[in-house]
């Protein structure tokens, strides 16, 4: 099986889980676009339910395809949103969000979630988390921020456009992709995460600990399912 296709039995099987009446939070990204066709075919049968999307592009996409959206301030409680990721830890589902450049709007909406169930194909999966952690910064001052989370052992790259612009998030602001090394032993991501945002400037982090409830995996062995112990 190729990637996409894991994406998209990854994508199916969580939109499986959605159920008539619900508030879905609806992620971001190549493999959360395969979970929302699959609602997309779910709500032309019939099922009703409101969507939360996590992006501008995750709005156009299922507004395109018929599902009804809302917001945070009609809907604060989403009963279930389903996400990707970049990475996956092994034993603490810990994650690394944020290549699409969505971690912002996903990380509220996943905090306003019951459940989040993150969706991957099983390459996102390691030992440690290891890739650059992407941090969404103010765009005012962003070399003064840089310099702080350096400051913290990263080595920081300002994530760019194709023309050598900066990358704008939908939220207008820039984003450093940080790498740390792999993780682990005295580096923990949790003390990483809470070293930059402590950072004047720094908005948010890729780093998502202690929120996913399910991971669903797919593999060439078909689809595994990994739940967080309380
Ligand atoms: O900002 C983007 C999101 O965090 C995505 O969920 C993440 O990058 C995974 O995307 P993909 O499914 O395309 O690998």
């Amino acid at each position: 099986m190729d990637t996409d296709a894991l994406k998209r039995l990854a994508g199916e099987e969580a939109a499986a889980l959605v159920q008539d009446g619900m508030v879905v939070g609806l992620g971001t990204g190549s493999t959360a676009a395969c979970m929302v066709d699959a609602l997309i075919r779910r709500v032309a049968q019939g099922l009703k339910i409101v969507g939360i999307p996590t992006s501008l592009r995750t709005a156009e996409q299922a507004q395109a395809g018929g599902i009804p959206l809302t917001d945070l301030g009609a809907h604060p409680r989403i009963d279930l949103t389903i996400d990707g990721a970049d990475q996956v830890e092994r034993g603490t589902l810990n994650l690394i969000k944020g290549m699409g450049g969505a971690l912002l709007r996903e990380k509220l909406v996943a905090a306003a979630s019951e459940r989040l169930v993150i969706i991957v194909d099983d390459r996102k999966l390691s030992e440690n988390l290891s890739l650059p952690v992407p941090v969404e910064v103010v765009p005012f001052g962003w070399q003064a921020t840089d310099l702080r989370i350096q400051a913290l052992g990263g080595r920081t790259v300002l994530r760019g456009g194709a023309d050598g612009t900066p990358y704008v998030t939908d939220n207008h602001n820039y984003i450093l992709d940080v790498d740390f090394g792999a993780m682990g032993g005295s580096r923990k991501p949790e003390t990483l995460d809470a070293a930059l945002r402590e950072i004047v400037g720094v908005v948010e982090t890729g780093f998502f600990i202690h929120r996913a409830e399910t991971v669903i995996i797919a593999g060439e062995g078909g689809v595994t399912r990994w739940q967080r112990s309380a």
